[in-house]
């Protein structure tokens, strides 16, 4: 039997004994071939079929999903984003039913999680691992013994445990911190240990509750190198609640915006990065975009001077969409040379060149049409606009 076939067992088996002998050899087996993305092409990992979340609180109702339809493909990288009080949470939490949905039903993998009785929902929560931003570590155990409690709690033999946690900890980096007790370890590090914990129970979902959020932005990147690590190599949908759009940039395939509990937008992560169309995507989005210098933006006049010398200040952005990327030779030829880069970047996002230039034109006195600029197979950028001139 094959890694990914023990992986992707179906989840309508919740009632067996999920833990099982080959299960070490079938995630050493994982760990050294890749699964492949086809095999996952067409597949749900979780449905949400209109799910709606109302709670009740003394100052009233409050509304924290509202008619919630989607699917998330099973093997990806999945990005909820959305400001505080969005609804991340509420949705997340419905996919392991940590949270009930007032209306609506949520489909794992085609069971029907509104339907599961105790055990069953016992035995499913073992398929779909979770960790947290605050890492939610037992200090008085140790490292091991924080890895190995699922599998303990799943009855799982001593010397199964000793394997697979051995295993485990060697996954997330961590094999010389067996007898480690938590508070002796970093952020990262405790966050490595929430991981493998997650996993001990070979789960198909891992919900990912802001597990990057209390971290700094080193430590981040390696935690969120190792999610990727897994998804890839474990063939582990990756669902992850997040405020920071870096994340989403970094890791997800796909990202679903909530705004007040609703679907603000959702599609491929460079679409939405490159068009975001809903105000509260562009607000998310704005701290990674290259905005105008304060310094510049200082000397930045409407109106070119009526006399001496003068910049034309240029922005061209470059959403992802047709392969278009920065071509400073095609741009220089199209503005007529005396050009200087003031400001910007570019990122790549899943193999598509997003980003934004400021350019600074000097001596120019007509300007091409820049709409022209803009459009079809000759275009240097996907928008260009003069922002002002300086002097
Ligand atoms: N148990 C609860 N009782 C009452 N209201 C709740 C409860 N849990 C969440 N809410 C409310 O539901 C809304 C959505 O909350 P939720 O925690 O899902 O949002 P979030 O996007 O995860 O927010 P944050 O980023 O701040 O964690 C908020 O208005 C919140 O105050």
């Amino acid at each position: 039997m094959s890694g990914s076939a023990v992986l992707r067992r179906p989840l309508a088996q919740v009632s067996e004994v999920f833990y099982q002998s080959d299960s070490v050899q079938a995630l050493r087996n994982s760990q050294v071939s890749e699964v492949p993305a086809q095999q996952y092409a067409t597949a749900t990992a979780v449905s949400f079929q209109s799910v709606g979340k109302v709670y009740q609180s003394s100052a009233g109702a409050v509304h924290a999903l509202d008619d919630i339809t989607l699917d998330i493909p099973a093997g990806s990288i999945f990005g909820i984003i959305g400001r505080s009080g969005a609804g991340k949470s509420s949705l997340l939490r419905t996919i392991n039913r940590l949270e009930q949905p007032t209306s609506g039903k949520v489909i794992v993998n085609g069971v029907d999680m509104g339907l599961l009785g105790e055990a069953e929902l016992v035995a499913l929560r073992r398929r779909i691992g979770m960790i947290f931003q605050h890492f939610n570590l037992l200090s008085a155990k140790t490292v091991f013994d924080n890895v190995a409690l699922p599998l303990r709690v799943a009855g799982v033999r001593p010397a199964e445990v000793q394997q697979r946690v051995t295993e485990l900890l060697a996954l997330v980096g961590l094999q010389d911190k067996h007898h480690v007790h938590p508070r002796r370890l970093s952020g990262g590090q405790k966050q490595r240990v929430g991981i493998a914990r997650a996993l001990a129970t070979k789960p198909e979902i891992l919900l990912c509750d802001e597990a990057t959020s209390a971290l700094d932005p080193e430590t981040t990147q390696s935690i969120l190198q190792l999610l990727r690590d897994i998804n890839r190599r474990l063939g582990i949908t990756v669902i992850l609640i997040t405020h920071e759009m870096s994340v989403i940039r970094e890791i997800a395939d796909q990202v679903l915006v909530l705004e007040q509990g609703r679907i603000a937008e959702l599609g491929q992560v460079w679409q939405v990065f490159g068009s975001p169309q809903h105000a509260a995507t562009k607000a998310l989005l704005a701290p990674l975009q290259h905005g105008l210098p304060d310094d510049v933006q200082q000397r930045l006049q409407a109106q070119p001077p009526a006399s001496g010398a003068y910049e034309v200040l240029l922005q061209l952005d470059y959403s992802g969409a047709g392969g278009l990327e920065p071509d400073f030779l095609r741009i220089a030829k199209a503005f007529g040379g005396d050009l200087r880069l003031v400001h910007g970047g570019v990122d790549r996002i899943q193999g598509h060149a997003h980003g934004r230039l400021l350019l600074a034109l000097h001596g120019q006195t007509a300007l091409p049409n820049l709409s022209q600029l803009a459009q079809g197979p000759e275009a240097i950028a996907h928008r260009i606009e003069v922002l002002g001139y300086v002097v």
